[in-house]
């Protein structure tokens, strides 16, 4: 303290070895070169056998080899941010910090069961930080009286549960996290562990139950806002301020103040669209300005509790560094998940999207809002640009607001309404964009063109950890929204290449395009798992012979890039196993979920398909579960997708059959030679696809495929098969 200048808050680092991986990139961008002009001086002539297919695969080489281009930008440059806590404690005391409001969206009761999200709930309440700064919103789309009872509960444990936390320091917050992983025979230990069991059971039952009893409902007057009319779907604006953290009365245990906590279910009605999350985000922001105003928002979906009791003081150390924290407009943790299995079979947790790629956008000055563990400033989110933005340097004195709980209540509740909106610029200029199911990266690319930088920090701990999905189709179907969403981007007036001219550095317009352009990639990826395997039933040769010297360049960029891949792997933390499930992941996802959402979005171009948010389900049957947990695939329902999957994997197995049988049969001839590396490529693809065969012959759970799959996916392999010879 009292130093002339001060010492800065956080440091950035600039990755080492950058120069080795732009040699190396250069060398595989040289074989890709090399491997175009091969394609475009060797296509058969007009009328020749095979014509159509060498331009198909050219076409999809061409793809294959920009999009690696764009995926080696974020690797270019790369630099860590990292806060020092222990200076920001230094410099502030508690009274001098910021207040914070957090905010957790819900959207149906069933998917998102209560006694999750008050998990979540708590875990925030309890942060190391003073409570009477913190304010925390639980929006609920749900409209569901059974979370409003279950945020009731949880405010009543959490007098209990904050001086708990407090004297034990514990970690992580979340009280079901944090029973399942530790034990103790301390007398305190054993009875709070009690207050949380007895609170869960409650609340268990009556979400089972499916209602709430005359009892309850009279505890308190929140419930009276529910009817025997109210659904999810058609209800008014219903806000409870369940802690007021002006209350003086409103303490824990230990006599601290409480966290303001506060309930909403923003209006819903039949005819109005509602967009989502961010039309609940939107609403949040509003009603906080009127009851808490802080400075700063915490934003997180309902199943990410926070893992690290600091994290909002790791956070403010961005915002409030003397030097550069005024320009940061948002800080984003990544999204971890607590429910990864050792090999990730279902590719679910992102270790190398993390570690590197968003430091890799980030590097450029701006990172990527990602929906869930991030900060904002509140000026930014709202709409504000850069350069209007006055940085306030007085500290942040406590809101001295005389207004009852009442006033507040119907002063904000006009602000959930559905008309409020209705031609302001919220949703276009203000607040979280409209029309994407992307909102998240949409509102990213938003605040990054109104001048704004920000910050991607990935801490060793992990300060949030929610759940990934547990089924396939499960992941499969949020794969599809985000794909399809983040096409929606590319083609929306928030395209980074047009939105960000001038305005967002190269590097980050590229870097965004790895994700916005995953939908677009489903078209090489099913063009490189189709047409091989069908020349080969018909002996159309589509890639050089091992003795030329066109076969090197397929070879070292194949090669080069799967062992770069691993070793990155490797380097973030995946397993060998981990990063081969990866691989096949990639394969499923740019096969099924990725053309669906592209084909999802020309249909939306074409004004024929609305948009849609299909909610990630965070529950999943206790069967599923247990192969999830034994990393066994889960194959057991009828999805489009799973029958394009079998499909797809028998035509290759088809097409490796008939290649050996060709070869085989034709040793020495010429044209059997030529068909080597496209035997290769579908028997590469038939291993990597070996636990869909089991699924399709094999293995007799439930996992399995259904029949009507099997029989549908035979069908088609096998008739696309026969039809090849009349081509
Ligand atoms: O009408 C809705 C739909 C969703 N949600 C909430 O939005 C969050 C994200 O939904 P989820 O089904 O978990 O989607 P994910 O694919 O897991 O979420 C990621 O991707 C979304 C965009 O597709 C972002 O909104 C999320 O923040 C980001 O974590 C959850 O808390 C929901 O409760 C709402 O509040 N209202
Ligand atoms: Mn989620």
């Amino acid at each position: 303290m009292g130093e002339g200048k001060q010492v800065p808050l956080f440091e950035s680092k600039e990755a080492r070895f950058r120069l080795v991986y732009k040699l190396f990139a250069s060398t595989i961008f040289a074989a890709i070169c090399w491997i175009w002009v091969y394609r475009f001086t060797n296509i058969p002539r007009a009328g020749e056998q095979g014509r159509w297919p060498w331009i198909a695969i050219s076409m999809s080489e061409l793809g294959f080899g920009l999009y690696w281009i764009i995926t080696s930008c974020v690797r270019w440059k790369i630099v860590f941010h990292s806060p020092f806590k222990q200076r920001l404690s230094n410099r502030y005391d508690e009274d001098k910090l910021p207040p914070m409001d957090i905010f957790v969206c819900t959207a149906d009761p069933l998917k998102e069961p209560p006694s999750l999200v008050i998990n979540t709930v708590l875990s925030v309440m309890s942060y190391n930080y003073p409570p009477e700064k913190l304010s925390i919103y639980l929006s609920d789309d749900g409209g569901s009286e059974l979370t409003f009872y279950a945020l009731l509960r949880a405010s009543d444990f959490s007098k209990h549960w904050l001086p708990f936390c407090r004297r034990f320091n514990i970690e992580p917050r979340s009280p079901e996290a944090y029973f399942s992983g530790h034990h103790s025979d301390d007398k305190e230990w054993l009875s709070i562990k009690k207050l949380y069991e007895e609170m869960k059971t409650q609340i268990e039952s009556v979400e089972n139950m499916d209602k709430i009893s005359e009892d309850m409902r009279k505890q308190h007057r929140g419930f009276a806002e529910w009817n025997s009319k109210t659904t999810k779907q058609d209800h008014q604006s219903i806000v409870q301020i369940i802690i007021d953290g002006r209350d003086r009365s409103a303490v824990d245990d230990d006599g601290f103040q409480l966290p303001t906590l506060v309930y909403m279910a923003r209006e819903k009605r039949p005819n109005h669209p509602h967009n989502f999350k961010a039309g609940a985000m939107n609403a949040l922001i509003r009603l906080s300005s009127v009851i808490s105003n802080a400075p700063f928002i915490l934003n997180l979906d309902c199943d990410m509790y926070t893992n690290d009791a600091d994290a909002v003081k790791e956070a403010l150390c961005f915002f409030m560094d003397e030097d550069k924290g005024h320009e940061i407009s948002h800080v984003q943790f990544p999204q971890d998940f607590y429910n990864i299995t050792k090999n990730d079979l279902y590719g679910n947790s992102f270790p190398v999207i993390n570690k590197l790629e968003m430091t890799g956008i980030c590097a450029h000055g701006a990172a990527m809002y990602n929906g869930t563990g991030c900060f904002h400033r509140r000026e930014s989110i709202t709409g504000m640009h850069f350069k209007d933005y006055k940085p306030k340097h007085d500290s942040y004195s406590k809101r001295e607001d005389k207004r009852t709980v009442d006033e507040l209540i119907d002063a904000s509740k006009v602000l959930a309404d559905c008309t409020y909106e209705q031609g302001t610029l919220w949703g276009k200029q203000m607040g979280l964009v409209y029309g994407v199911s992307v909102e998240d990266v949409c509102t990213g690319i938003a605040i990054a063109g109104r001048g704004w930088k920000s910050i991607h920090y990935n801490p060793e701990r992990p300060a949030f950890l929610g759940i990934a999905p547990a089924t396939l189709e499960v992941a499969l179907v949020q794969q599809t929204r985000w794909s399809e969403g983040l096409l929606q981007i590319f083609f929306s007036k928030y395209c980074p290449f047009t939105y960000g001219y001038r305005k967002i550095k190269l590097g980050v317009q590229m870097g965004y395009c790895v994700y916005l352009l995953w939908a677009p990639l489903s078209l090489p990826s099913l063009c490189y798992v189709i047409v091989p395997p069908i020349c080969l039933l018909k002996g159309i040769p589509l890639f050089p012979q091992l003795t030329s010297l066109w076969f090197l360049p397929f070879a070292y960029a194949f090669l080069a890039n799967a062992a770069y891949s691993l070793c990155e792997g490797l380097s973030c933390g995946q397993t060998f196993k981990g990063w081969w499930n990866l691989q096949r992941m990639r394969l499923i996802r740019r096969t099924t979920a990725y053309f669906i959402g592209f084909v999802d979005v020309i249909r939306k171009q074409l004004g024929l398909s609305q948009t849609k948010f299909v909610l990630t389900d965070k529950e999943a049957s206790e069967d599923a579960l247990r192969r999830y947990e034994q990393e066994v695939f889960d194959f057991g329902s009828s999805s489009v997708m799973f029958t394009m999957i079998a499909t797809l994997a028998l035509l290759n197995l088809f097409g490796f059959i008939g290649g050996m049988k060709s070869v085989i049969m034709d040793m020495n001839s010429n044209n059997s030679s030529q068909l080597i590396l496209q035997i290769m490529l579908t028997a590469l693809i038939t291993i990597v696809n070996k636990p869909i065969y089991e699924a399709l012959f094999i293995r007799n759970d439930k996992g399995r495929f259904p029949s009507s799959v099997i029989v549908k996916s035979m069908l088609l392999a096998s008739l696309t098969c026969c039809l090849v010879p009349l081509l």
